[in-house]
């Protein structure tokens, strides 16, 4: 049994974005699909084209034949979710517009949940325009995309003008990979588990990889891309927070605030990568053009609207370090890059070896341990450990093996749903726990100016790296460098 969430209005700003299409509304078909949506709900979408709620349903019906499995769409199904459809055209620069909005709204019977999936440089105007209609009192709910600025001083602006209109309790800011459900069973992988809970450091831990490659390019956001680069793309938000939840102390509680709290902790003890460091702890690469499986792809540079002398990054190694007194000395590799062989995010553990090896005589070298975390596709945790081969031989020979759990095997067949599925539950709900607090977002932006800043000062160009290799040689050398080697390697 299932218990719909609490009655509410969705307003979706932006609604016929890419955003939108490709990803929020079959979210919110699959909520409805799992009889999550209370019956009152409305779905209200916003955008400047002039359209009328019938349209507005011709076109969310068009994006689900093409962003849902053909299986999961159900007739029953989408006449439920497209009576909660409504549409209401309004440019959201024009302050006047935001009246009309006031007017289909009923903040005493539905809560309104107001979804930010515009560029965000409206953001501000957004919340201008909802706190005149007096929109910004509670029991109103922000939902904000990212990217949230640029850097530390325009994601300051963005939050100061939110927090404007908005106590820190109306926001909620997304990073999608909090709402996926593995990130998710890290909680559970560290805190329910005392054989990992109790070897969770620098006692026993060697290092930590974390890897989000990815095979797709720029995906014709190449305008939006080359501003950003992968480091402010994926690190800034994604990577930094899977860092957290691996790195951070146990919450007292499951609750936003103690999970915040432990995560804000850990970007505060991140050591700062400067010109002092940046030439060996980071590695910037770019790709040019090769083959992602078999399909031949363009370099960057030749992506649909690029600049030719772009000097932006597709590829980000680092080497970071935790000043904390539970990760001494454990350094975390992390890696992310477009076009690479594999779609594949992963946290890679590997413990310190042992102290003495008994089994010399046949073996030389014990390999450590290694937990593996997979993050997608594939779902799984993976355990590499050593054990005997049977027989009577008289030495003893050691073979390394590997307890293998895959979620999909394990929990039979479940679906494992989308991110925004979780997160536009969670945030209809009015539970936080999976949303970034602003000061998180901060912090990680205050640390990757500083690297941003390295880099500019060391004035050199990303290196390259042929579409569908692992990154640049020099990624190889981050690891190289400590006699350690990416686990695609081993
Ligand atoms: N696309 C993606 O995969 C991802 C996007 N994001 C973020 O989500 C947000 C949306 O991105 P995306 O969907 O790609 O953007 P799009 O450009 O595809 O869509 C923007 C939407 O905003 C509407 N819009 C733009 N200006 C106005 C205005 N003045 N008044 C009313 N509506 C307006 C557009 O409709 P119209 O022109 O009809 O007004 C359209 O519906 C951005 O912040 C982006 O960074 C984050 C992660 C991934
Ligand atoms: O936020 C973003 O994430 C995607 C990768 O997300 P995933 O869920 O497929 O791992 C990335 O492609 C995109 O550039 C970035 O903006």
């Amino acid at each position: 049994m299932t218990t719909p969430a609490a009655c509410c209005d969705l307003i979706l700003f932006g609604s016929l974005g890419d955003l939108a299409r490709r990803k929020l509304l079959p979210a919110l078909y699959q909520l409805e699909k799992s009889n999550l949506l209370d019956e009152n709900t409305r779905i209200i979408g916003v955008a400047r084209q002039s359209l009328s709620s019938t349209e507005f349903c011709q076109q969310v019906e068009q994006s689900l034949n093409t962003f849902v499995t053909k299986e999961a769409l159900d007739e029953q199904v989408w006449q439920r979710f497209s009576a909660k459809l409504q549409y209401c055209a309004l440019d959201l620069t024009d302050e006047d517009a935001y009246d009309g909005l006031a007017q289909l709204l009923d903040a005493g019977t539905r809560p309104p949940i107001c979804y930010f999936a515009t560029p965000p440089t409206l953001f501000p105007v957004i919340c201008d325009g909802l706190a005149r209609v007096g929109l910004n009192k509670e029991p109103t709910r922000v939902v904000l995309e990212k990217p949230l600025g640029e850097d530390l001083a325009s994601s300051c602006h963005i939050n100061q003008h939110v927090a404007r209109y908005f106590n820190e309790s109306q926001v909620y800011r997304i990073d999608h990979y909090l709402g996926k459900e593995t990130v998710l069973n890290l909680l559970a992988l560290r805190f329910a588990n005392s054989i990992f809970s109790d070897h969770w450091s620098h006692n026993t831990i060697d290092h930590i990889q974390i890897t989000a490659a990815e095979q797709v390019g720029v995906e014709g956001r190449w305008g939006y891309y080359d501003q950003a680069g992968q480091l402010r793309d994926m690190v800034q938000n994604h990577l930094l927070q899977v860092l957290s939840l691996i790195a951070m102390e146990p919450p007292t509680r499951l609750d936003a605030d103690s999970i915040r709290d432990e995560k804000l902790k850990v970007l505060k003890s991140l050591r700062p990568i400067s010109q002092r460091n940046v030439r060996e702890d980071t590695v910037r690469g770019q790709y040019t053009a090769g083959f992602v499986g078999d399909n031949r792809v363009p370099g960057y540079l030749q992506e649909d609207g690029a600049h030719a002398n772009s000097t932006t990054e597709t590829f980000v190694g680092l080497k970071v370090h935790i000043d904390n007194w539970r990760w001494s000395g454990v350094p975390f590799y992390l890696r992310t890059g477009k076009r690479m062989p594999q779609k594949r995010t992963e946290v890679v553990i590997t413990f310190k070896s042992q102290p003495h090896n008994i089994f010399h005589e046949t073996l030389a070298q014990l390999p450590p341990n290694r937990l593996i975390i997979r993050l997608q596709p594939d779902e799984g945790v993976e355990i590499q450990m050593m054990n005997k081969i049977p027989g009577l031989g008289k030495r003893m020979q050691l073979k390394p093996t590997t307890l293998d759990l895959s979620f999909y095997e394990t929990f039979e067949n479940k679906r494992i749903a989308d991110a925004y599925e979780r997160l536009l539950l969670e945030a209809i709900e009015g539970n936080q726990y999976l949303f970034v607090h602003r000061d998180e977002v901060e912090h990680a932006w205050r640390w990757i100016d500083g690297i941003r800043a390295a880099w500019e000062e060391l004035a050199e160009p990303p290196k390259s790296y042929a579409a569908g290799t692992w990154g640049p040689v020099a990624s190889v050398t981050l690891m190289a460098q400590d006699g350690r080697e990416w686990d695609d390697e081993s």
